[in-house]
């Protein structure tokens, strides 16, 4: 792309309007705004205040509580989903700490998982999960929901939506206490249909564009970003790349290269809220969206299975999955 004069930046995409409907004409524009920027980067940053700020300022409050729980505590994070449960502990990667909430979005999920860290029960830890979780999936469903009309196929609407749940997972970052960058996440691809990001005030995450360059994405407590998922790594399906939204759209959306790179004392904390297919459930292309210009580029596949494939080595072996 040659030299820029400005420091590149996400687009951004304001969902604030209160009165969003499918059909009228602040949504088709915000749609076409959404494919183009899925299109462009596999990524935006959405301004969406439904959730209001003082459940933000709340939800990270309660990460960081969480996170001040003994190791031994976090460690009963457990699940038999690869990624779904307690990760840390790498010595490769000794900045990164995260935890997962299966169905954050369901209240009797989340306080079975409350109690696993807190015996004696911890209501706001669940409201606030709950909640936050429940508003942001209104979010992922107004995106997802653009990117099927946008594509003419918002006839799987409802077999899409109701292929997918929703888990939460929350993320600390250690400051490195130092001037140099230190990597706090390794470059990935997100495996999910839909990652939805929020996150304190410590920058970090970085996303690769397709010219090869690394936007550092500056948060605001009112920002949110929009990623969709794919993954380069070992795929069953035996192609070089694969899979979820991007696979389903057959390949005419980018998802995108992003890590994450800390400098400093601070910590950061970040949520991600991923909408996935549940397990069993496979994984196609339409056929409206395979013709000569778009040929299959992915056979059908099991998400679960999928993630199975793609945990690198050092992490099996860690028994940490
Ligand atoms: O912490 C972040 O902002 C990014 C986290 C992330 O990329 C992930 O969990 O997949
Ligand atoms: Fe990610």
């Amino acid at each position: 792309m040659g030299s820029h004069n400005s420091p590149l930046k996400l687009p951004v995409i304001d969902f604030s309007n209160p009165d969003l409907k499918p059909g009228t004409p602040n949504w088709d524009s915000l749609k076409a705004q959404v494919r183009q920027a899925l299109e462009e980067y596999g990524c935006f940053e959405a301004l969406f205040n439904k959730v209001q700020l003082e459940l933000r300022k709340e939800l990270l409050g309660e990460i960081e509580e969480l996170f001040d729980l003994p190791l031994q505590t976090k460690l009963r994070n457990v699940s038999k989903k690869p990624y779904h449960g307690y990760l840390g502990q790498y010595p490769w990667l000794p900045l990164y700490e995260s935890m997962g909430i299966d169905d954050a979005n369901i209240p009797e999920k989340v306080e079975n998982v409350a109690n696993i860290f807190w015996p004696e029960g911890k209501q706001s830890f669940c409201n606030t999960i709950q909640s936050f979780s429940e508003q942001v999936a209104e979010l992922d469903q107004i995106i997802r929901r653009m990117v099927l009309e946008s594509l003419g196929v918002e006839k799987y609407l409802n077999e899409h939506m109701e292929s997918t749940n929703y888990l939460l997972r929350v993320m600390k970052y250690e400051g490195p206490l130092t001037t140099d960058t230190k990597l706090g996440l390794t470059a990935h691809r997100d495996k999910s249909i839909v990652t939805i990001l929020y996150q304190n005030e410590v920058e970090g995450l970085e996303v690769k564009t397709q010219d090869g360059e690394w936007i550092n994405f500056t948060p605001s407590p009112d920002s949110f970003v929009v990623m969709i998922g794919d993954s380069l790594l070992l795929n069953p399906c035996n192609s070089t790349r694969s899979i979820d939204f991007a696979g389903w759209t057959n390949g005419r959306l980018h998802s995108p290269l992003h890590r994450v790179m800390m400098t400093g004392n601070k910590a950061r904390y970040t949520a991600g809220l991923f909408s996935i297919p549940k397990a069993g459930y496979r994984i196609e292309a339409p056929e409206e969206l395979v013709d000569e210009e778009h040929p299959l580029l992915f056979k059908p596949f099991d998400h679960v299975q999928f993630l199975r494939s793609t945990i690198p080595r050092p992490v099996r072996k860690s028994s940490l999955l």
